[in-house]
């Protein structure tokens, strides 16, 4: 695990530097963060500063908590088992909106390939790369350095590329060539765990099994893969700034690298790497749109969240599959479950377009701090 330490800032930490230009030929390069990496760098750019609220990391790493690990094998025969794995998910989503899944059926040699075809991407001809590096949501894929590079307040130690899997699947010759096959099969595997996800997570709530699923939730689904090059300075930058996710739900691959840490109870908790393992949390969109108060004042379920460490040691891949149509966002309108609500349990937030909590998201860029509050009644 990588400790991150502010005592030898730089005093270039502010900003008195024209910003914008440098990350305008940042981006100009189309190389991305591991084109910096490549080149050798040795110190990193200013841009990458991360401020200091972002690097605290008083608590980084509380060995106290430890992410609940849940085993869903059997679930499609064992009744009985189905009714106890629910509540641990309840539990999980109640108290964290993270856990660790294993014996989910996608097979860990799709795992692999999965988290290979990523590295491949990323490693192959910087030429080829260049052509899918752009800021142009509705090309079929969508490959650059941060999504909101010009709008947020420090630059991510991170490269990204994203499809649209679902619905409309871009055409197998429009992915890139050195993970397209890996990604179709990877993602049709997904897309029937987080059916099964949302199965549980409804009758976790009390509602029909099928509720969360015919309302949509699982109509869309964007797999993002990221790579996180070795950094020479992550005492000084980040991999990715603390947010919680703009989708219902996701379920996150991590390699062996770690750094991915949760807040739970103001401390920052790593996600440890599991192998064979993912990685599942409540995003934004199910939190809201579940909406059920308890008779105390908590949503039920949470939208925890989290960041990603810079490491030494990387790079480090993930790929996270958001069920969401993703920057190309429908128009559908979400509120709170009506079957959840009741006189003591009154709606927390308004209906909202998905198409509008996107663009707030994504115009508010990861700045540390939730979408939620906006669209509070
Ligand atoms: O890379 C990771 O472990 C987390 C990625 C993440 O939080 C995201 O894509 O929203
Ligand atoms: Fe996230």
């Amino acid at each position: 695990m990588v400790v991150t330490s502010r005592d030898e800032a730089p005093a270039t930490l502010k900003p008195e530097y024209d910003r914008a230009s440098e990350l305008k030929a940042f981006d100009d390069t189309k190389l991305g963060v591991k084109g910096l990496v490549d080149a050798g760098v040795t110190e990193i750019p200013r841009i990458f500063y991360s401020p200091p609220d972002d690097m605290d990391n008083s608590a980084s790493g509380d060995t106290q908590f430890s992410i609940p690990v849940i085993d869903v094998q059997g679930i499609e025969k064992d009744v009985t088992k189905r009714k106890k794995i629910v509540e641990s998910i309840r539990d999980a989503s109640e108290t964290w909106g993270f856990f660790q899944l294993v014996n989910h059926g996608i097979p860990v040699s799709v795992l692999e390939e999965m988290k290979e075809g990523v590295r491949r991407f990323y490693e192959q001809d910087a030429q080829v790369k260049k052509e899918f590096y752009t800021r142009d949501h509705l090309r079929p894929v969508v490959y650059n350095t941060n999504f909101d590079l010009y709008s947020a307040p420090a630059t991510n130690w991170r490269d990204t590329f994203y499809c649209l899997m679902a619905p409309n699947p871009p055409k197998a010759e429009d992915l890139p060539a050195a993970c397209g096959d890996i990604l179709e099969q990877y993602s049709k595997l997904v897309m029937k765990l987080g059916t099964l996800l949302l199965e549980l997570l409804s009758e976790a709530l009390g509602l029909n099994p099928n509720h969360l699923n015919d309302i949509d939730c699982s109509e869309g689904l964007a797999v993002l893969c990221h790579y996180y090059p070795a950094c020479p300075q992550p005492e000084l930058t980040i991999g990715a700034s603390k947010h919680a996710d703009d989708a219902f739900l996701i379920v996150l691959l991590q390699d062996h690298i770690g750094g991915l840490q949760v807040l739970h109870q103001d401390k920052w908790v790593d996600v440890p790497p599991v192998p064979g393992a993912l990685v599942v949390n409540i995003g934004d969109l199910l939190q809201a749109s579940l909406l059920i108060i308890l008779l105390i004042t908590n949503d039920r379920f949470k939208s925890v969240e989290h960041r990603v460490l810079a490491n030494r040691v990387g790079p480090r891949v993930s790929v996270a599959s958001f069920f969401s149509t993703g920057r190309r966002p429908t128009s559908k309108i979400y509120g709170p479950i009506k079957e959840l609500l009741s006189a003591n349990n009154p709606p927390k937030y308004r209906e909202t377009r998905v198409s509008n909590y996107a663009k707030y998201f994504s115009e508010k860029g990861l700045d540390g701090t939730s979408a939620l509050p906006h669209f509070r009644l």
